[in-house]
């Protein structure tokens, strides 16, 4: 099928990649001139795993192309895809600007009939919205073409992202009309097999059903957060909870790792997104507004470790950070956890040296480097000279990193594990004075 994907970023790349992988005829079109240039000239500005090589696969068989042109890309496709940001506003609701002025740029080029698809995350209510504004500006044109507005929420993960959306666990279809439906149905055909996947619903059911998604992950982290703390108090083993509550089917094992908070460009901004649609309609969602209240506090948790440690004033002190990024296998840091602590360092007077294996590059582009903010391009070189180890992301890299080689590197051998990746037996055998979350 003819596809065009509007916005090349994360999920716009990724779709459009995956649907040329299985034979779509894919034109990706973005509004930043800078990336489209780059994405032509065989660059990807993202780290995601296995996506340079499957844009590059597909662009030399023909079937992938990038654009800035909106006609070509409105006449490209007969499917459109919106894949475009939807950020935070200022309430704290999400901002549609970009998704309203894809769909106008839809309804001032469109020629032929077209169906939308939407898959950025969006407020029930927008598919209503952006089928409006293409039907005004199609009849400001004075034209009345037939069109389609589909609700199709997009649930991969970073890091992940290429196998979520080739297997995916489910396909929301959300949509009013059935031959748009029939034709995402066949789109859709090759990832699901045996056809127990594909979710056909209406639009707003569609639409709440990926806020829902996302708010239930994050309140399963902020409730184990907040468990892990008390476990500290009473002298319990948050991991051995886990475990014990996780063997139950009805509770699972999925997303109940604590930590040191939630981040990236989802959980944080979907979670009050949703807060929001809730006050708007006079409903609050009480369960909701504690979970971001208990995230921001545990963005804190190694902050508060290390001043019981250290006390306030750090000056002199110098830290060893592993991991930057929100979490491994990307190099994504929007609302890393890593930024609070940094934050904190540098304002009780400490020095850091911080090591990640991909996010170095966008960590230097939204921290500023100063002598006290220095990058290491080596686990165990960031070591050198510090008096603690603070770990925050859970690189694969960091699980099997030698105990003893970490005591003997460090200063004063202290780790403030913010993910419970080491053993603490094992730590403490290996002479480590080791803090995590949680756990004795
Ligand atoms: N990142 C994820 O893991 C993920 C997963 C599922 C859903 N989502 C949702 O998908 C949407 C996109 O997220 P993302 O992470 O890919 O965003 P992103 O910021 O990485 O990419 C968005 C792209 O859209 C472009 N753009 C904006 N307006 C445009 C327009 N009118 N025409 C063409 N291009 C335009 C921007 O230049 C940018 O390159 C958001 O709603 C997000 O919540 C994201
Ligand atoms: O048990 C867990 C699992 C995750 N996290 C943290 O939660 C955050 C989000 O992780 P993850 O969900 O793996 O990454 P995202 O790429 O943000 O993916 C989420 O957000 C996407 C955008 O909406 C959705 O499509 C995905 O389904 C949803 O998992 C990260 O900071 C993780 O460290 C924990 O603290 N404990």
């Amino acid at each position: 099928m003819k596809v065009t994907v509007i916005g090349s970023g994360y999920v716009g790349l990724v779709t459009g990649a995956c649907l040329a992988d299985i034979g779509n005829d894919v034109l990706c079109l973005d509004i930043d001139i800078e990336k489209i240039a780059a994405l032509k000239a065989g660059e990807i500005s993202i780290y995601e795993p296995g996506l340079s090589d499957m844009v590059r696969i597909n662009v030399a068989a023909g079937r992938m192309r990038f654009t800035t042109d909106v006609e070509l890309a409105v006449q490209h496709g007969h499917l459109q895809f919106i894949a475009v940001g939807t950020p935070r506003g200022e309430d704290g609701s999400a901002d549609l600007q970009y998704v309203l002025s894809a769909a106008r740029a839809i309804g001032e080029m469109m020629n032929d009939a077209r169906i939308v698809v939407n898959k950025s995350t969006v407020p029930v209510g927008t598919a209503a919205k952006v089928s409006q504004i293409i039907k005004d500006t199609l009849s400001g044109r004075g034209l009345d073409l037939d069109f389609a507005v589909v609700s199709n929420p997009e649930f991969l993960k970073e890091g992940a992202a290429i196998e979520d959306f080739m297997r995916p666990d489910r396909i929301v279809i959300g949509s009013e009309d059935t031959a748009a439906t029939d034709t995402l149905k066949r789109l859709y055909a090759p990832f699901e097999r045996n056809h127990t996947k594909l979710m056909l619903m209406d639009s707003r059911s569609a639409e709440m059903t990926k806020y829902a998604a996302n708010a239930m992950l994050a309140t399963r982290i902020s409730f184990m957060n907040e468990l892990a703390m008390l476990a500290e108090k009473v002298g319990a083993d948050i991991d051995q909870v886990r475990r014990g509550i996780g063997a139950d089917p009805r509770i699972g094992t999925h997303f109940l790792y604590p930590g040191c908070g939630y981040g990236g460009s989802c959980f944080p901004k979907d979670v009050q997104a949703l807060i929001r649609i809730g006050a708007d309609h006079q409903v609050p969602l009480r369960v909701l507004g504690a979970v971001e209240a208990a995230n921001e506090a545990q963005k804190h948790v190694l902050a508060a470790k290390i001043s019981e440690r250290f006390g306030e004033n750090l000056v002199g002190r110098h830290f060893a950070i592993w991991g930057l990024a929100f979490k491994p296998n990307t190099d994504d840091m929007r609302e890393a956890s890593s930024l609070v602590l940094i934050r904190y360092l540098l304002n009780a007077g400490a020095t850091i040296s911080a090591y990640d294996p991909a996010a170095s590059q966008e960590a230097r582009r939204v921290i500023s480097i100063s002598e006290a903010m220095q990058f290491s391009d080596n686990a165990m070189r960031a070591l050198e000279g510090a008096h603690a180890l603070v770990l925050v992301t859970e690189w694969k890299e960091f699980r099997s990193a030698d105990l003893d080689a970490i005591t003997s590197k460090l200063l004063t051998p202290i780790v403030f594990d913010g993910r419970n990746i080491f053993d603490p037996t094992q730590a403490r055998e290996a002479g480590l004075e080791y803090f995590c979350i949680g756990r004795p």
